[in-house]
């Protein structure tokens, strides 16, 4: 059995978490099979997957330089906005002459909205680390104001509250400000998910932050697991050895579902179909991942598809009869690629809490476990799970509601980073990444 990896930083995050469950930083793992096993981990939130954003947006997407640039590039510039001065001007220096700069990040999920505060250090004539993260999440998520749009208002304000008061007031006008939506705007008609995309963009505008014309933004699911791949690769080591073996990753979100790993066999890039494969150029390596995201396939949206139904009521008495349904949803919606079973998978969101609701893995520490665990739990029941074959149908806005959807979670807001602490680019990838400017 391999030794598990344990992430932790002293990064202060934890006073800030309205919602415990949201602020599980700690994962330890171990390897119970060579073949396609999974690795439950919560590590990459709050902090990993945004960080994975940065990388994706910046170093790849529009290669750029520096972490500040990161951000810059995330939120684009603004017309007469003079961007790259702003990233340079040394706005805060503390006393080892580091340049401090803070930017901050929305997550705008279909069952929650977030905001991150990354504060960020950077060292004369380095590249910049991550020192500092504040995280606040609020639930439900955006797109359940989609017939009351002047009312998410309200919850995007208190999140910008969160930020105003971890930023000090002379960084304010410098901080880039950005929000990215998941499915649950995409899943939306998409008048009502430009009018509530318009409305946070007011409430950016007013805010004394820095705000370019695109702050606010629909991110398509390839990026989002493709983001999401990065971050979990970049946490374990594995981009930092040319050639090196690499993990999977999948992500059970509320309204869609990403899968992203790196085939080596070569028949498997040749029978994926159009659309699941994607290059990506990124420290010196060209990677084609298989990436793809399932939109309506996320726990929540799907289990309405599946069970339909009165929210919050039990809708099927018998295994069978859930099995049988699934089946008929699934059939010739998901590609099968055979590979998946010999890749080890770190997997998100909803894979984690449920498998910690029904006691596959521990709440606290997360832990590794194989697919064919899940239709166990299912069948027979898990340490937590609901009476066998009852189904609760939790409404997609806001999961919290019913017990089942309620399981014991921790929050240990620790993250250790294998050899630096924050996050750290190289000159060496930051001269890569330049260079293909
Ligand atoms: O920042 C985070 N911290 C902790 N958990 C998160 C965070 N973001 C998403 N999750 C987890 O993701 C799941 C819900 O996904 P989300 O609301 O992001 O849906 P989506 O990705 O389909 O839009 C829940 O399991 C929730 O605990
Ligand atoms: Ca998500």
């Amino acid at each position: 059995m391999k030794k598990g990896i344990l992430y932790e930083t002293s990064r202060k995050t934890s006073y800030i978490f309205q919602q415990p469950q949201h602020g599980l930083w700690q994962t330890r793992m171990r390897k119970i099979s060579n073949h396609g096993s999974l690795r439950v981990a919560k590590v990459a939130y709050p902090l990993g997957l945004c960080v994975g954003l940065f990388i994706y947006v910046a170093y790849i997407k529009w290669h750029r330089a520096t972490a500040t640039q990161a951000f810059f590039s995330i939120t684009r510039a603004a017309p007469g906005a003079r961007w790259g001065q702003q990233a340079h001007r040394p706005l805060g220096t503390a006393a080892d002459g580091h340049e401090v700069f803070y930017g901050i990040m929305f997550d705008a999920g279909s069952t929650g909205t977030r905001v991150h505060v990354f504060q960020f250090a950077r060292p004369p004539r380095e590249t910049p680390m991550l020192t500092h993260e504040t995280f606040k999440a609020l639930k439900p998520g955006l797109s359940a104001y989609a017939d009351d749009v002047e009312k998410s208002a309200q919850g995007i304000q208190e999140l910008l509250d969160v930020a105003k008061q971890d930023i000090p007031f002379d960084f304010w006008k410098a901080t880039p400000l950005v929000l990215k939506a998941t499915a649950g705007l995409r899943l939306l008609p998409g008048e009502k998910a430009q009018k509530l995309l318009q409305k946070v963009k007011e409430v950016f505008k007013a805010s004394p932050f820095l705000v370019g014309d695109d702050c606010v933004s629909i991110m398509n699911g390839t990026d989002e697991g493709v983001s999401a791949w990065i971050t979990i690769n970049f946490l374990t080591g594995s981009l930092k050895t040319p050639g090196g073996s690499s993990v999977g990753m999948l992500d059970l979100g509320g309204g869609s579902t990403q899968i992203a790993f790196l085939p080596r066999v070569e028949g498997t890039l040749q029978a994926s179909p159009p659309g699941y494969l994607t290059a990506l150029r990124m420290f010196n390596r060209t990677y084609k991942l298989y990436s793809y995201s399932y939109l309506g396939l996320g726990l929540m949206s799907a289990r309405l598809a599946i069970l339909g139904g009165v929210e919050g009521q039990p809708a099927a008495s018998l295994h069978e009869l859930c099995a049988a349904r699934v089946s008929e949803v699934l059939q010739n919606r998901v590609h099968r690629t055979e590979e998946v079973k010999h890749v080890e998978f770190y997997a998100f969101s909803y894979y984690y809490d449920l498998a910690a609701g029904v006691g596959l893995i521990d709440a606290e520490k997360g832990g590794s476990l194989v697919v064919g665990d899940f239709e166990i739990a299912a069948k027979y029941g898990g340490s937590h799970l609901e009476p066998e074959g009852t189904c609760l149908i939790p409404s997609v806005s806001d999961p919290g509601d019913t017990a089942s959807e309620q399981p014991l979670r921790m929050h240990g807001p620790h993250l250790r980073q294998p050899a630096t602490p924050g996050v750290r680019l190289s000159q060496e990838q930051s001269a890569e990444a330049h260079s293909e400017n």
